[in-house]
């Protein structure tokens, strides 16, 4: 059995698909310098030492669009399970909450761009890999009407 402290576990993501009253959806360009960059991505980050990740959506989110959520308005969504692309390939998770009310208006930070999309058309976008799963969960649940 591996000893617990050679192992740091998956990296942990929260991220929030932002819903607005049309039904689209809020996605955010990562900075052409940055992992991954130029690519869209449902906005969120990782989780710090001991964050929830709802706590981590609502930080994340203040952070890079400005805008305020209550952690009661996160609907848990949909997951998705990779690695990352680094040379580590540390298992990695992102967990996806969706959002309809928020305080603010959402303002791209940072050399980030932000676009609202249909959210049939957001498989469209070029994305990194975890977030394709991630789009097409999303799409499933509203066409039920889950949220
Ligand atoms: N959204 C998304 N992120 C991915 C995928 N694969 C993968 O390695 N990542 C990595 O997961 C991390 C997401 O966390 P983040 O959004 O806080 O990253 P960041 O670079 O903005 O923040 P940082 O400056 O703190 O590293 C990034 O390092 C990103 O490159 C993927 O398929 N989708």
């Amino acid at each position: 059995m591996s000893n617990v402290h050679e192992c740091s576990g998956p990296l942990w993501v929260a991220a929030v698909a932002l819903i607005d009253a049309a039904g689209q959806v809020l996605m955010q360009k990562r900075p052409a310098e940055a992992a991954h960059g130029g690519l869209w991505e449902f906005p969120g980050g990782k989780l710090e030492q001991g964050e929830s990740p709802e706590a981590a959506a609502v930080r994340e989110i203040a952070e890079e669009l400005g805008v305020i959520l209550d952690p009661s308005d996160l609907q848990p969504a949909v997951f998705a399970s990779g690695s990352t692309e680094a040379a580590s390939r540390r298992p990695l998770v992102i967990l996806l909450f969706a959002c309809s009310r928020w305080k603010g208006v959402p303002a791209a930070e940072g050399g980030a761009s932000i676009a609202w999309s249909d959210p049939a058309d957001i498989s469209k976008l070029p994305m990194p890999p975890l977030d394709y799963p991630l789009a097409e969960g999303l799409l499933r649940l509203l066409h039920a009407n889950a949220f």
